[in-house]
């Protein structure tokens, strides 16, 4: 398979030895829409159980990539590799069956439904038993329905939102909304997770708290993180690796250390009026 980037050895990930093979392999992804090119020949790779980043300016073209791996844009050019499989027209679906789960930047939770019935709907895919035994609640689908609100309650559990099981997800405050929205991806049981600003309009307690469980989810169950974040403390402390786009292209790639020191992508957030939000970290 074909690997982009500057290469840490399996198991050489910045966290420690954790990171395994190449597990998404991005390769010279172009998407334009009409005559904006919102996407130039980016390539990248994502290696199992890394925790990788995606940053650049606004507009810089991170959520249009995420959405070319979860199958929402299909790129003009170039071809996403996940788990040794091509995949150049595959919708949101099919992505999500072969285990790549995603959170919303506006969040995209049934705000009238409760907690614990947001997160059941991410069970969605792994409901096997037909319309019609689930309408009955007979035979496999109520042994089917048990198991599912086991791993709903043990995902409850791991992000300490038990008190809100029953709340509608409207009424709860900001940052236990973001919470849940992730709770609804776990419930896939994703091999990778896309988080599309898991922090945006968190204060510093709830960034901490999501910080924490984004880790937690990374180290207990192994799963892949790519998330895109404009809070560069975050960034440089919870992340393996970094790729920096701005105007549709990549400009960086390395380690936090390697992108912080990177002078294009010093001049590109200094050039961005991010000059209050340059890549420093703490
Ligand atoms: N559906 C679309 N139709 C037309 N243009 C689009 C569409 N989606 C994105 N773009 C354009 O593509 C470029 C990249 O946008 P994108 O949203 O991917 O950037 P971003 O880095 O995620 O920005 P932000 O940090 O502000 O969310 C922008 O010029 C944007 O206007």
């Amino acid at each position: 398979m074909q690997t982009h980037g500057p290469e840490p050895l399996a198991g050489e990930g910045q966290a420690g030895q954790r990171t395994g093979e190449v597990l998404l392999d991005v390769a010279n992804i172009s998407l334009r829409f009409g005559g904006v090119n919102a996407l130039t020949d980016i390539s990248f790779n994502v290696r199992e159980h890394e925790i990788r980043a995606i940053i650049g300016p606004n507009g810089a073209g991170k959520s249009s990539m995420l959405n070319c791996i979860n199958g929402v844009y299909a790129p003009q050019q170039g071809a996403i590799t996940f788990r040794g499989q091509t995949f150049k027209h595959m919708n949101s679906r099919q992505v999500a069956e072969m285990g790549v789960a995603r959170t919303f930047q506006n969040l995209a939770l049934f705000k009238g439904m409760s907690v614990l019935d947001n997160i059941m709907s991410g069970r969605n895919l792994k409901i096997k038993s037909n319309l019609l035994w689930q309408a009955l609640r007979i035979g496999p689908a109520v042994r089917e329905e048990i198991q599912h609100r086991e791993a709903v309650e043990r995902i409850i559990d791991f992000l300490e939102i038990q008190a809100y099981r029953k709340t509608p997800v409207g009424q709860l405050p900001y940052g236990l909304q973001k919470r849940v929205d992730l709770g609804r991806a776990l419930a896939m049981e994703p091999q990778m997770l896309l988080l599309d600003e898991p922090m945006a309009g968190m204060n510093v307690e709830e960034k901490q708290d999501m910080c924490r469980f984004v880790l937690d989810v990374n180290q207990e169950f192994g799963t892949t993180v790519v998330l895109i974040e404009h809070d560069m403390g975050v960034v440089m402390d919870i992340s393996d690796r970094v790729v920096v786009l701005d105007y549709g292209k990549k400009i960086g790639d390395g380690t936090p250390q390697e992108v912080r020191n990177n002078p294009d992508v010093i001049r590109a957030y200094l050039g961005a009026e991010a000059s209050s939000n340059p890549p420093q970290g703490h």
